[in-house]
C-alpha cells in the first residue's frame, strides 16, 4: 500500500511543440482517476494543476536566438518555459515526499519528467524505470526535432548543454540505475548514446522473448540496487497505438493492453513487498488525437494497477 497519493497535474505541452498534451491532466481526471485509485484501496488528494504559462501570454514569435542567448543552445524549443515549469514541479514533488505523501505527476508531455525526477532525487538516490517507445536521451546537440520531450533523460543526467542547467541535472540519478522498458523507436544519433551508456535497455524484442513480468522484475532489481527508491515514468506511447491512440508520437508494435497492466501490477507487487516506489509520472496523453478519451481511461486504469488494483 502506498501512502496518500497526491495528484500533481502538469498541463504542459511545450516539450512536444504545443500539440495538445496540455489537456492530458483533465482528460485523465475525467476518465475517473480518483475512483480508480479508490478501487485500488489508496487514498488520493488532488492538488490541482501547476500553473503553466499560457501560449497566448508568451511571445511565440520570440526569436530562437533569444533562447540561445539565455541558455547557450538553439535547438531546444520553449526551453525557458520548460525550465520555469520544471523548477516549480520539482519543488512540489519534493514537498509532497517531505509531507509523507506520494507524488503522482500527470502530464503533459514527457519533459515534465525533468521536474519529477529533479524533485524526487533531491533527498534520495533514485532509480528510474522508464516505460517508453522512445529513449528520450537526445541532447539539444543531437535532437532531430528540437522537442524537449525527446530529451528528459539527457537533461536529468546533465548531458551536453544540460550540464550547465541546475534545474535539469539531478546528480542523485545515476545512469546505471536507469532502465528502459518497451523501446522501439530510437534516432540514429541517439542509438549510439543508448549503446554507450550504462543504462539498461529492455526493448520490445526483450519483452517478446522474456515476457513482461520477468522484464519488469529485473528492471526493478536494477533500479533498486544501491538506490533509496524508484521513480516510474510511464509514457503512454509505450502501448500499442491501437489501444492507446491518443499520443503525439505513436509507434506501432507496442506493448499490449494486458502487458501494460502486467507491467504495472508487477511494480505494485514489488512495492507491496518492500515499499520501493517513491514517485511516478504518467505522460503524453493527447486528448486531441484520442478516440473518445480511450487513452486517458487507459492511463487512469494503469495507474490504479500500479497502486495495487487487482482483477480479483
Ligand atoms: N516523449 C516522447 N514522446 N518523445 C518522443 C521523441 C521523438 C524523437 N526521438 C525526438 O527526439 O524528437
Ligand atoms: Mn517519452
Ligand atoms: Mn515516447
Amino acid at each position: 500500500m502506498v501512502s496518500t497519493v497526491r495528484i500533481l497535474g502538469t498541463p504542459m505541452d511545450y516539450g512536444a511543440n504545443r500539440r495538445g498534451v496540455d489537456m492530458g491532466p483533465s482528460a485523465i481526471r475525467y476518465a475517473g482517476l480518483a475512483d480508480e485509485l479508490e478501487q485500488a484501496g489508496v487514498e488520493s488528494v488532488d492538488a490541482g494543476d501547476l500553473a503553466v504559462p499560457r501560449a497566448e501570454e508568451i511571445d511565440l514569435d520570440r526569436n530562437v536566438e533569444e533562447d540561445a542567448d539565455i541558455w547557450g543552445v538553439d535547438n531546444a524549443k520553449y526551453l525557458p518555459e520548460i525550465a520555469d515549469v520544471s523548477s516549480r514541479l520539482a519543488d512540489r514533488v519534493d514537498e509532497t515526499i517531505a509531507d509523507g505523501e506520494f507524488p503522482l505527476v500527470l502530464g503533459g508531455d514527457h519533459s515534465v519528467a525533468i521536474g519529477s525526477l529533479h524533485g524526487a532525487a533531491r533527498e534520495a538516490d533514485l532509480g528510474v524505470v522508464w516505460f517508453d517507445a522512445h529513449a528520450d536521451l537526445n541532447t539539444p546537440e543531437t535532437s532531430p526535432s528540437g522537442n524537449v520531450h525527446g530529451m528528459p533523460l539527457a537533461a536529468t543526467l546533465g548531458r551536453g548543454s544540460f550540464g550547465e542547467m541546475g534545474w535539469a541535472h539531478a546528480p542523485r540519478v545515476q545512469e546505471d540505475s536507469i532502465v528502459y522498458v518497451g523501446l522501439r523507436s530510437i534516432d540514429d544519433r541517439e542509438r549510439e548514446l543508448v549503446r554507450d551508456s550504462e543504462m539498461t535497455a529492455f526493448t520490445m524484442a526483450d519483452v517478446d522473448e522474456r515476457g513482461m513480468t520477468s522484464v519488469v522484475e529485473e528492471a526493478l532489481e536494477i533500479a533498486t540496487d544501491g538506490t533509496d527508491g524508484v521513480h516510474v515514468s510511464f509514457d503512454l506511447d509505450v502501448v500499442e497505438p491501437k489501444s492507446a491512440p491518443g499520443v503525439g508520437t505513436p509507434v506501432r508494435g507496442g506493448i499490449t493492453y494486458r502487458e501494460a497492466h502486467a507491467a504495472l501490477e508487477t511494480v505494485s507487487e514489488r512495492h507491496e513487498r518492500d515499499g520501493v516506489l517513491r514517485s511516478m509520472d504518467v505522460v503524453e496523453v493527447n486528448p486531441i488525437l484520442d478516440e473518445a478519451n480511450e487513452t486517458a481511461e487507459l492511463a487512469a486504469e494503469l495507474t490504479a494497477s500500479a497502486f495495487g488494483k487487482r482483477i480479483l
